[in-house]
């Protein structure tokens, strides 16, 4: 069973514990690098370990939440090989896969209702990448991280 990677800050704290129960009760094997309270924290170290895991190899997926998505998942496109969708509906969750091939889920715990939050994990979990013009794009991202890295 995949992987799966996941974090968050305080503002992402709640959600994040309800999709691991869900992922867990799903049979997903979920490598959890925290925040494990509502403590005021920074969502940069999360986004760090979670995506460091995944470069690694250690895990095939991420999830992250912070309050609205945004800064956990701009500091985790930061990483060369990481690509984060910021998702809050089911049909971007289902294009990030198949265009993007997003290898993070990123997400905001005070945007995205419980409910629909776990929608959204089913779909992307479920959707694979689709490849063909799409892998040509998605090389391009890489050329553009190596022509951009020192
Ligand atoms: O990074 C964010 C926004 O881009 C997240 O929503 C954070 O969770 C938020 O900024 C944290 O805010 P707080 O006032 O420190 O709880």
């Amino acid at each position: 069973m995949m992987k799966i990677a996941i974090g968050s800050d305080h503002g992402g704290f709640q959600l994040k514990e309800r999709i691991k129960e869900h992922l867990q009760s799903k049979e997903y094997e979920v490598e959890d690098f925290g925040t494990h309270s509502t403590q005021s924290v920074d969502y940069t170290d999360f986004a760090e370990k979670v995506t460091e895991a995944i470069i690694q190899g250690q895990c095939e997926k991420g999830i992250l939440i912070c309050g609205t998505g945004l800064g956990i998942s701009i500091a985790a496109n930061k990483v060369p090989g990481i690509r984060a969708a910021l998702v809050g509906d089911c049909f971007s969750a289902k294009m990030s896969r198949l265009h993007n091939n997003a290898n993070i889920l990123a997400l905001g715990g005070r945007v995205t209702g419980p409910d629909l939050a776990v929608e959204i994990v089913n779909i992307w979990l479920d959707t694979p990448f689709e490849g063909g013009r799409h892998e040509r794009r998605v090389n391009k991202m890489t050329d553009i991280e190596r022509k951009y890295s020192k």
